[in-house]
């Protein structure tokens, strides 16, 4: 078999990894041969193909980024897309199966187009740890780890001018990437977009924290909605897609508290920081499973499947699973963290 492998979405830490353990296990285990379709759905749509060999993954697994490249190419509505022209191409080009590796929105396309009959499985990635079907995606570790290294800085900076610190982090409708680096560092109060915590909260506990003579840390995911707004702040503006483009909320924040207590407040953006670079040894671990047993599902021919973590084993869903809503964080992990805020 000649099978595909395609990154689609935002990158992510670990998407090499998961191409370079699919490329040895599909060699290795099953004698497949494999290519590297190049910038998500757009490279079938192009026929732009690469052929990947055991020698051109060697030492991928601790790299950034993907070396595929990726896009946000929708399958269907593209020019040039559709199922039907899709097989065509894939037959063409004589690639048997593919690998979708994305969020959910590269997950709903490779489903539909999955029900349309194309040979394709997926595999879950995101930071923000926001897909259903699944505990972790990988990327996440990565992306709090990076976020808590930030905090920890910010906070020596902070306690040294007795200031309060901000911290914006990325979180586009779930504050998993915000709870886990605030715990992590220490953080005073975390502010995430399923709770929406009224300031007078926020300033109380910034307040306390400053009164002991400590430098607050405040942890806002982009996705915070604040008071007085419905939906959460986008200074940047709307993408083509339609997609607003987040951004803002931590200097919003910060404003607030420095008007209602009068501490002199700064703010920082973590932006795409949280996305670059190596991945964590754990991310590394979940991707490499994830891209092995992926292939595996290839060779059982499990197409509209996906791979998934349950506690510590890799299992498979149906990619519908993944697809069913968001994967919050539950008022109870918030309620557990907010013992920790203020003083
Ligand atoms: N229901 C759908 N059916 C087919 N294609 C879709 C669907 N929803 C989204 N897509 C396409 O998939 C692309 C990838 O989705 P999206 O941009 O949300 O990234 P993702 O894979 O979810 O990763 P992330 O959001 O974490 O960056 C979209 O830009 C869009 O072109
Ligand atoms: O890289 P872009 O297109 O600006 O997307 C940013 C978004 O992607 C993510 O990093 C992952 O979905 C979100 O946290 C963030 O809102
Ligand atoms: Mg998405």
């Amino acid at each position: 078999m000649r099978v595909g492998l395609l990154t689609s979405g935002g990158d992510c830490p670990g998407l090499n990894a998961v191409i370079r353990a699919a490329v040895l296990n599909g060699v290795k285990t099953h004698d497949f041969e494999m290519v590297g379709i190049r910038n998500g759905w757009a490279g079938i749509i192009e026929k732009d193909v690469v052929e990947l060999t055991r020698q051109s993954v060697r030492g991928l697994s601790k790299t950034g980024g993907t070396i595929l490249g990726t896009s946000r190419t929708h399958p269907y509505d593209a020019a040039g897309g559709g199922p039907e022209n899709m097989k065509a191409n894939l037959a063409e080009l004589g690639v048997d199966a593919v690998i979708a590796i994305g969020g959910e929105g590269t997950l709903a396309g490779a489903n539909r187009l999955a029900k349309d009959g194309l040979p394709v499985v997926g595999v879950p990635k995101t930071i923000d740890n926001d897909l259903m079907a699944t505990d972790y995606t990988f990327g996440f570790d990565t992306a709090v780890q990076i976020a808590t290294d930030a905090m920890d800085r910010l906070r020596t900076t902070g306690e040294s001018h007795r200031r309060c610190m901000v911290a914006e982090v990325m979180g586009r409708h779930v504050g998993w990437i915000a709870l886990h680096s605030g715990m992590a560092a220490g953080a005073h109060a975390i502010l995430i977009p399923e709770v929406r915590t009224p300031m007078t909260q926020v300033c109380e506990w910034v307040r306390q924290v400053h009164e002991k003579g400590r430098s607050p840390l405040v942890v806002v995911a982009e996705g915070f909605i604040p008071e007085g707004h419905d939906d959460p702040l986008a200074e940047a503006g709307v993408e083509d897609s339609g997609r607003p483009r987040l951004g803002g909320i931590g200097e919003w924040v910060a404003h607030e508290i420095e008007a209602a207590t009068d501490i002199e407040t700064r703010s920082t953006v973590l932006g795409h920081i949280q996305r670059g670079g190596n991945p964590t040894a754990t991310d590394r671990v979940l991707s490499t499973r994830f891209g092995m047993q992926a292939m595996n599902l290839v060779a059982e021919r499990r197409w509209g499947s996906m791979v998934a973590a349950r506690g510590t084993e890799i299992i498979t869903v149906p990619m519908s699973a993944a697809l069913s809503g968001l994967k919050q964080v539950p008022q109870a992990r918030y309620d557990e963290a907010k013992v920790l805020f203020g003083r």
